[in-house]
């Protein structure tokens, strides 16, 4: 049976040393990292992920604002708004939660945020130096699944990652990343060819598909460490239900390492989340990066 590795934890840990280095970020610098998070429409699911954001942002030490916005706000109110986040010092994290509604362009949205308030790592200037001299702030998902690699795997270096799906929010900048940590990527997607074969080529393997319990025991090498990004929400026996992309229960009998829904990459998502908001919070004030 393979080793479930425990996002909880991993976030867990994540946040106590968030916490410390807050605390020393007051008592040194007086600073403060402020992360302000927006939402555009009622959503339920996207509004308790909010409150969670906010609760956790808190318990590290840092300062929450929250902006909730009817779903029919114009764009120009939604850019008047991040604009003057944009302008608000007290402000170093900048997080507009997607999807938006039809009406609003994403792309100019998304671009609208100062890099240096982006916490997302969405904007063109992050994942430009994703790709080029990986300086820049990196997208919350895939780095919490790095994080999570490297202390389950060690050095990654030689490993045959797949990725299955190409979304501009997990697919590429994972494959950014492990390509960066020296394995031999390849993504996958809805129109890829012997797609069962190729996953059963991976060492790690990603799933990021957004299709419940796509992925079988069967696809998975013997021993390989599979990270399963997917969150479907799904009704079974008259009862809702989170499963990931991964049929958990064959994949845990084949798979050397696992992540399990919910519990896994989820946790970690919003931890890295509080992650790069202190990161952007040092940078805005001047402070080394590498200082602690
Ligand atoms: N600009 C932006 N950035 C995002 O990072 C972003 C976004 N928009 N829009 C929505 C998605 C979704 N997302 C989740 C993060 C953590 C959990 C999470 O912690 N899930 C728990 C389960 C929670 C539950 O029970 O519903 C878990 O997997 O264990 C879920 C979903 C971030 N997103």
């Amino acid at each position: 049976m393979a080793t479930v590795i425990n996002g909880k934890e991993h976030a867990q840990q994540l946040r106590d040393n968030l916490a410390i280095e807050v605390s020393k970020l007051k008592s040194d610098h007086a600073l403060v990292p402020g992360l302000a998070v927006v939402l555009v429409g009622e959503d339920p699911a996207s509004q308790i992920y909010v409150r969670n954001k906010a609760k956790q942002t808190v318990e590290v030490g840092m300062k929450s604002f929250e902006h909730r916005l009817d779903t029919d706000t114009d764009e120009v109110t939604l850019l008047d708004l991040i604009a003057s986040l944009n302008a608000d010092d007290a402000v170093h994290g900048i997080l507009v939660q997607l999807p938006l509604p039809p009406h609003i362009d994403e792309f100019k949205v998304i671009n609208a945020v100062s890099h240096d308030k982006d916490v997302d790592g969405f904007h063109l200037m992050n994942v430009g130096r994703l790709n080029t001299d990986g300086g820049g702030v990196v997208p919350c998902t895939p780095l919490g699944s790095l994080m999570m690699l490297k202390s389950q795997l060690g050095d990654l270096t030689g490993l045959n990652a797949v990725i299955v799906g190409r979304s501009n929010i997990v697919g590429k900048p994972m494959a950014a990343l492990l390509l960066k940590a020296n394995c031999t990527v390849t993504i996958a997607h809805s129109r890829t060819k012997n797609l069962e074969e190729l996953c059963r080529t991976a060492d790690i393997l990603v799933a990021a598909v957004g299709r419940p319990r796509m992925i079988q025991g069967d696809w998975i090498k013997p021993g390989a460490t599979v990270i399963d990004v997917g969150i479907n929400r799904i009704e079974e026996n008259g009862a809702t239900k989170l499963v990931g992309d991964v049929d958990y229960l064959s994949a845990s009998e084949v798979a050397g390492a696992i992540t399990p829904v919910p519990g896994g990459v989820g946790p970690m998502t919003i931890a890295c989340l509080l992650h790069n908001t202190v990161q952007q919070a040092k940078r805005i004030a001047g402070i080394d990066l590498s200082d602690q």
